[in-house]
């Protein structure tokens, strides 16, 4: 018999029918695929649960024929036909697993595909690996690319997140607060008439357009795409081109997804990138990814078009991953879930867990956002916001100008509300330049514990309080020297009134935490305690609101 692990992958959670049959000795992927079309409209969930229904037992078939076909059984073993096979039981499988997507996606489909994956295991009399649909779009890339330990950004119809690993988990450093980032593309060409999908065709149209200014939103890793989406919607109505705003669309929305991608990479100290999800098969969005890891030194990696849309492949590739780990599935427990987030998944299949590249704390670091030359000996720090390569030229010079701007405003105003930060000695809006004072010894993030963080969190109500927020308050842009901390890289900070705006600052400050500490739970007690202390009992009780709150509702 083969040592190496064969699977057969099934995917259907909203408009791929897909089987795949995967071979870890020769790495083949064998993927066979129906797509979905909607007559009119975005996908109903109905319509493509009946195409799943239709679909699925065709493309299993053809790629469990593929397994037979290439399976290298044991030499004595004599050739029978299909069905004397099934019938008698005798024969070895030609798959050691079946693997399938148990979630996110819509209920009706995942349904069909968990009732044909446990019927097919039964058959074949082979273990059952349930897979989660996130993580596959993560892992494949991390598989193509050999990459060792990538911050991966999957952009994909219903989702938009970046992930990490951390403590055994794929870590969600930041997602979007509305919708995926395909399905906000879809709405808007579905307003304009065309036909499902609308990704390719907002890239299509793009190529003939001009800039025109639409709303920029992230709040640290984290980003929202509604208010784009009905700026966008607003031009098209206003008789602003179609190409002109499908190419705006494209440079914010995709410039807003490099930037948090590289704000990841920043905080996690990774030097590697993989993209994931459908989204990805864009070519404007893979050139700005490109370019951003290439002006800060970093490995970028996209898979092929067929591992990037909704594939079985990914599927079969995970499940076998899984498979080999000893990760399998008790019927009784297969249970689809339409909800499965990607940081509910124990990661059983990796032994490592790479420490974080911590960077030098003297000379030109280079952070997300800017370059800054460190001399503590000087007791100064000089930050310039570099041009961004990825960004078209009027958004980036607007961005640099406003954050820097911004950030000389809420240093100095902070410090006037008691906050330690350091003191403003210079600054040139026109070069996107500020020389401030240097401070603290270390990033909080290399000096982790629970009385810093309790100090950090007092630190962030008292700007709630004086009605601002710090907007992008992760472990590395608190500094701390003995047992006083400080607050810098205020640059996307503003002023508001809203709980949910202190809310979703203290997530930001939360998702840091789970991101980089070995420990995270002590520290995320303290974070609550410490706010507790200075701030307003309802910002906490509204970020577990933040929290609880599932960004998997399809609204499509
Ligand atoms: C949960 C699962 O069902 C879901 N799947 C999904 O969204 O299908 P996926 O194949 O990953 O992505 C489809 C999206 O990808 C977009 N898309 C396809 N080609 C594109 C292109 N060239 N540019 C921009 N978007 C594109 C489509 O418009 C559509 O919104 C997901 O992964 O979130
Ligand atoms: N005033 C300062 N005193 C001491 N160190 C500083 C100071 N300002 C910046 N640094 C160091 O430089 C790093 C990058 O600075 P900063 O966070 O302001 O830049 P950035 O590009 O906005 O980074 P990011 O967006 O990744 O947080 C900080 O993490 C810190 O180590
Ligand atoms: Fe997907």
């Amino acid at each position: 018999m083969s040592s190496h692990t064969r699977v057969l992958g099934i995917e259907g959670t909203a408009w791929a029918a897909s089987a795949a049959c995967y071979d870890s000795g020769t790495d083949d992927v064998f993927i066979e695929s129906d797509a979905y079309q909607p007559d009119s409209g975005g996908i109903h969930p109905r319509e493509a649960a009946e195409h799943m229904h239709d679909a699925i037992p065709r493309v299993v078939e053809t790629a469990l024929e593929h397994a037979r076909e290439t399976h290298d059984g044991p030499e004595t073993e004599p050739p029978v036909d299909v069905d004397e096979r099934s019938s008698s039981g005798q024969q070895a499988a030609p798959v050691d697993a079946v693997a399938f997507s148990r979630g996110p996606g819509l209920g009706p489909c995942l349904r069909v595909v968990g009732t044909a994956a446990r019927a097919l295991a039964q058959s074949l009399d082979v273990p059952l690996v349930g897979v989660n649909h996130m993580v596959a779009h993560l892992e494949i890339g991390r598989h193509t690319s050999g990459f060792d330990s990538p911050v991966c950004l999957n952009a994909s119809g219903a989702n938009a997140h970046l992930l990490a690993y951390r403590n055994g988990r794929y870590q969600v450093l930041g997602e979007t607060m509305d919708t995926g980032v395909g399905n906000a593309i879809d709405k808007f060409t579905r307003h304009v008439g065309w036909s499902h999908p609308g990704g390719p065709k907002v890239e299509a149209a793009a190529e003939d357009g001009e800039y025109v200014d639409l709303p920029y939103v992230v709040k640290g890793m984290d980003f929202s795409f509604s208010g784009i989406m009905s700026a966008a919607k607003q031009r098209y109505d206003d008789g602003v081109p179609v190409e002109d705003v499908c190419y705006s669309l494209q440079e914010n929305i995709f410039g807003m997804l490099t930037e948090v991608s590289e704000r990841a990479l920043s905080l996690t100290g990774s030097d590697e990138l993989v993209l994931g999800g459908g989204v990805g098969q864009n070519a404007r969005l893979r050139a700005m990814l490109e370019e951003m890891c290439a002006q800060r030194g970093a490995r970028f990696h996209a898979p092929e078009p067929r591992f990037l849309r909704d594939n079985a492949g990914m599927i079969a590739v995970l499940g076998a991953k899984m498979y080999d780990a000893g990760d399998t599935l008790a019927l009784e427990e297969s249970r689809v879930n339409p909800d499965f987030r990607p940081d509910q998944v124990p990661v059983t299949w990796r032994a490592d867990e790479s420490d974080l590249a911590l960077g030098r704390e003297e000379g030109s670091v280079r952070g997300a956002e800017a370059v800054v030359d460190l001399d503590p000996d000087a007791g100064s720090a000089t930050k310039r916001r570099e041009r961004k390569e990825y960004r078209h030229p009027e958004l980036d010079e607007r961005l640099r100008r406003e954050r820097t701007r911004i950030e000389a405003r809420l240093t100095s105003l902070a410090r006037r509300e008691g906050v330690p930060t350091p003191v403003l000695r210079d600054i040139d809006p026109r070069q996107a330049r500020l020389e401030l004072e240097y401070v603290g010894r270390q990033d909080l993030r290399t000096s982790l514990s629970p009385d810093r963080v309790r100090d950090v969190s007092r630190h962030l109500a008292r700007l709630h309080r004086a009605g601002f927020v710090h907007g992008d308050l992760t472990t590395r842009n608190a500094r701390v020297d003995g047992s006083r901390t400080y607050l810098i890289d205020f640059g996307l900070g503003y002023h508001t009134d809203h709980v949910e705006d202190y809310a979703m600052d203290l997530h930001v400050f939360d998702q840091s935490l789970v991101g980089t500490a070995a420990d995270p739970e002590p520290l995320r007690a303290a974070l609550r305690e410490g706010y507790r202390e200075e701030g307003d009992e309802c910002v906490l009780e509204r970020l577990e609101d933040v929290e609880g709150r599932g960004r998997y509702v399809d609204d499509s």
